[in-house]
């Protein structure tokens, strides 16, 4: 396919997300399949075009004075895939888009100044979300908005269990904070990271694909060989296979999840890994209430808006609604209150979401110590500090304990961490 064919097709995919709903994954495998004649750097091509023009799609649609899909898909084919505008003359292409107005093109030109659009607007944050992100992060929300806006790197985590960092087989650099990461950074223009399940160690276990930030939130948990953990909200597993290689795969570790389908495929994963100490449990659960109070430690990973993964998700940044946001809200507070019944006197609960709002942060936390008895709110920073160093990219920290993390802070996704001891 020629320049003009791909343009065409990324403002046809953009249209079924946005006037359809249609999930950006879905909508780019839909495309593809109707269209078998597309190539691999085709798809990438579109793909790249897609995801920035969601990305960015309120800052693109001001300085194109128009937010139809095929604004934003030549937009982000200029401003986000850095194509020159002399190359937007297709020519003979008879699958381009229709020529470019002379007020598109002037558009293109930077006709319109960001620096005049409204703050949410620069941010690339939903209206309705910017007063939180004001209120988080004061003067630097435009550049913690514009950094979730950008593309993301690739990261890996080693699986200390079957690897050392250095037995990897790969281009990838180290990361700064995690000890046990790899990065491929965030790709240029039309082109797609390495496919990295394909690789040898991948395949034997010897790396995964993690987020850093889910690496070191996994990390701060410090568990230890032959603890007892419990990974309360798993999913597909990601951070209980972290903790086993952080256990030395010993001791015992339970993962558990409301949701038995999230939960499948960790079985596999765990096998894949080498992480003999998950045991699996899948609803109905029946031997979880024999954990309660004997846990040395508890993870909730817990549902929630997943504000901290817009880059990796943009089309999810569009759909949130304040409904949704509340149901989270009301789920958070289910899992902390049933979680945290299994942790032991003297043991400590985590909390984590992959959000960057208050409400589903500090005061989760600042509420779930109101309304139970025997829990302390520990340092974060402290643990950071112990296990990452002093010199490295630094969190947020709004009260001096809990952390956030986020892309322009510390380079990750946002994530958010507390720890707290139970003392009776
Ligand atoms: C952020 S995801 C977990 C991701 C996972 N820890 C990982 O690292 O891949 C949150 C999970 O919480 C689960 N969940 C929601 N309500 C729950 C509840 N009441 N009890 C247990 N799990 C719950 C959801 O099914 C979802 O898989």
């Amino acid at each position: 396919m020629r320049l003009g064919g791909r343009i065409a097709a990324a403002e046809e995919v953009l249209q079924d997300i946005l006037e359809r709903r249609t999930p950006v994954a879905l909508a780019l495998r839909d495309w593809a399949k109707a269209h078998r004649f597309a190539g691999s750097k085709d798809r990438a091509a579109i793909g790249n075009i897609v995801y920035d023009a969601l990305r960015q799609r309120s800052s693109l649609a001001f300085r194109m004075d128009d937010d139809s899909p095929r604004a934003l898909a030549f937009a982000a084919t200029v401003w986000g895939c850095g194509v020159s505008l002399p190359q937007l003359d297709f020519g003979d292409d008879r699958h381009a888009p229709k020529p470019l107005s002379d007020a598109e093109h002037a558009n293109l030109n930077g006709r319109i100044d960001l620096a005049t659009a409204p703050d949410w607007v620069r941010a690339d944050v939903p209206e309705w979300v910017w007063p939180a992100f004001e209120n988080n992060f004061t003067d630097e929300a435009i550049q913690e908005g514009q950094a979730l806006a950008q593309r993301p790197s690739l990261d890996m985590r080693v699986n200390t269990i079957k690897a050392i960092r250095s037995d990897i087989q790969t281009e990838a650099t180290p990361t700064i904070l995690s000890p046990i990461g790899l990065r491929h950074p965030p790709v240029d223009g039309f082109g797609r990271h390495p496919d990295v399940q394909s690789t040898a160690d991948y395949q034997r276990g010897k790396i995964e694909i993690q987020d850093e930030g889910s690496q070191l939130v996994s990390l701060l948990c410090a568990a230890q060989s032959g603890d007892k953990v419990l990974d309360y909200c798993a999913g597909g597993g990601g951070k209980s296979l972290a903790l086993a290689a952080d256990m030395n795969n010993r001791g015992e570790l339970y993962a558990y999840d409301i949701d038995k389908r999230r939960l499948a495929p960790t079985w596999q994963r765990a096998d894949r890994a080498g992480a003999s100490i998950i045991e699996v449990i899948a609803p109905p659960a029946e031997t979880l209430p024999a954990l309660k109070g004997s846990m040395d430690r508890v993870l909730i990973d817990a549902p929630c808006t997943g504000v901290g993964t817009w880059r990796r998700k943009p089309d999810a940044k569009w759909r949130l609604t304040e409904s949704a946001l509340e149901r989270r809200v009301k789920e958070q507070v289910t899992v902390l209150d049933e979680g945290s019944q299994f942790v032991r006197p003297g043991g400590y609960l985590f909390y984590v979401t992959c959000s960057m709002l208050a409400e589903e942060n500090e005061a989760q936390i600042y509420s779930f110590l109101e309304r139970s008895e025997g829990f302390s709110l520990l340092s974060a920073g402290e643990v950071f500090e112990e296990r990452f160093g002093v010199d490295g990219p630094k969190p947020w920290s709004e009260d001096g304990l809990t952390l956030t993390m986020t892309p322009a802070s510390t380079g990750t996704d946002g994530f958010f961490f507390a720890v707290m001891e139970r003392q009776s």
